[in-house]
């Protein structure tokens, strides 16, 4: 099982994502979120051990914006309404955010898409930690379950889903903060 830990936002939330052992991490560098990285990502990247891969997440930010950030990490997130033309403009591969509520077919490949990360829907971006109706996913591409995932439903999900890759955020906090018991259970 593959784990991404979302909005480390401290050397002290790396420290912890490191010993819980997941297998990617992802900085927010939406400014309107509580878990907004600021230009603390510089450190917490130099202090990236190899095998922990770093993913930016961006929501409609500009191009210049992501541009100027693209290159210090592995993997770029559009968690807003960014178009599949956007997406590829910056020819690094890429999480795509996709909201469901029911079941859907989507068509969709190009050589940069890495994953869609499904999430529930709410009027925010994002990280709202709530879990919505996690259905059985019939997709032929790659997908990450995320939405409210918590040390509790994470069975649960895992066996209503099929998926082996999931993206959890205030499922392993407190105050913003990563909680580093909750994070070594997964
Ligand atoms: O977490 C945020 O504050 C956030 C704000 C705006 C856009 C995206 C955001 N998080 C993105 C994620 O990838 C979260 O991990 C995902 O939404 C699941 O969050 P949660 O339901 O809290 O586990």
């Amino acid at each position: 099982m593959k784990i991404k830990f979302c909005g480390i936002k401290s050397k002290v939330d790396l420290k912890k994502s490191i010993l819980s052992n997941c297998n990617f991490i992802g900085l927010n560098f939406y400014k309107k979120s509580k878990r907004y990285i600021s230009t603390m990502h510089s450190d917490i990247i130099k202090m990236l051990p190899p095998y922990l891969k770093s993913i930016s997440l961006f929501v409609n930010n500009s191009f210049f914006y992501i541009l100027k950030k693209k290159n210090k990490f592995k993997f770029l997130q559009f968690h807003g309404n960014e178009n599949f033309l956007f997406c590829e403009l910056f020819k690094k591969k890429y999480l795509k955010t996709l909201k469901i509520l029911k079941k859907n077919i989507i068509y969709y490949y190009s050589d940069f898409f890495l994953y869609f990360l499904i999430d529930k829907k709410n009027l925010n971006f994002g990280g709202c930690g709530i879990p919505f109706l996690h259905f059985k996913i019939n997709l032929i591409f790659c997908f990450i379950i995320s939405g409210g995932i918590n040390n509790f439903n994470l069975i649960k999900i895992k066996k209503n889903t099929s998926c082996d890759f999931y993206d959890i955020c205030s499922g392993v906090e407190y105050l913003f903060k990563k909680n580093l018991i909750k994070m070594i259970l997964y």
